[in-house]
């Protein structure tokens, strides 16, 4: 178990689905200021792993502790609020909506919740506090390069601008951890290295912590600092890129797949 520089752990996680296991036994730490994926075969257990950080889903058994503090009673909206943010393997953006008000949207749904908050919010200073999501907001179109688009229909954008403005609208209050679920998945090659070095750069710049899944091997390899391969829910590996990619448990995990592949003349597949 890290020590209290780790941002997120997951203390011996286990999730069943009726006669399903998900997880099984699942421990793994993503440090302050680290970019952090999870990868494997399909079906390994990486979307649920992701979905009981956020609260989607409850461990069967085990814990999820964000900064220390255990988060796993937690619903997704109280855990967002304590600083994590997420985004989705499938779109979720309000396509009818400007891409601002799809942004101003990820602030209030968060801070604006609730009626007391509402009142005090119209009774003191909304103006203030407009102005102060206004800025906030102009600050992360700058930095993910959409203020030609601010205007736009979500809707009518390109899929890499949509994904873009995604994760706009998951930083929009400034999480200190974000989960990020295939967010190259559909992209182009130019999308995906605009996409890359966004990610790096919400990490260097911002010092955001990222916990990742994402199939793009090129991109994991490239630029997680760590790597956990889970296989039929399970951990079977966690280090350094290169390192993951040597275990030999690993490579057997993608071969056995790959070997399962047989193209139509009966070759197996080298993919
Ligand atoms: N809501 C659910 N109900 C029942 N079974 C589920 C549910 N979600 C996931 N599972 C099962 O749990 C296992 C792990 O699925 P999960 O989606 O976490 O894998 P994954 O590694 O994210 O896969 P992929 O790469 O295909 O997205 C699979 O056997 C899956 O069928």
């Amino acid at each position: 178990m890290a020590g209290d520089t780790a941002v997120l752990e997951a203390d011996a996680v286990s999730l069943r689905f009726g006669g399903v296991r998900a997880l099984s036994d699942v421990s793994f730490a993503v440090q302050r200021g680290e970019i952090f994926s999870i990868i494997g075969p399909n079906g390994a257990g990486k979307t649920s792993m992701v979905n009981c950080v956020s609260g989607r889903y409850r461990p069967t058994e085990g814990r999820i502790l964000f900064e220390g503090q255990d988060v796993t009673p937690l619903r997704p909206n109280r855990r967002a609020a304590l600083g994590i943010g997420r985004t989705f393997q499938n779109l979720a953006l309000f396509g009818h909506m400007s891409v601002l008000d799809n942004i101003m949207v990820g602030r209030h749904n968060l801070l604006g919740a609730g009626f007391l908050r509402g009142m005090v919010y119209w009774i003191g200073g909304a103006q203030k506090e407009e102005l102060n999501h206004r800025r906030e907001v102009e600050e992360i179109i700058d930095f993910l390069e959409i203020q030609h688009v601010r205007k736009a229909t979500a809707g009518t954008l390109s899929y890499g601008l949509r994904k873009r403005v995604e994760l706009a609208r998951a930083i929009a209050l400034k999480p200190r951890l974000i989960l990020l679920d295939e967010p190259m998945a559909g992209m182009n090659l130019e999308e995906k290295e605009d996409m890359a070095r966004f990610i790096v750069d919400l990490n260097e710049e911002w010092g955001m912590s990222v916990l990742m899944i994402e199939h793009d091997m090129g991109v994991v390899m490239d630029i997680s600092h760590r790597i956990m391969v889970l296989d039929f829910g399970r951990k079977i590996a966690e280090g350094v890129p290169d390192a993951v990619l040597a275990d030999p448990d690993v490579r057997r995990a993608y071969l056995g797949e790959a070997d399962e592949v047989v193209h139509e003349d009966g070759e197996p597949a080298t993919t």
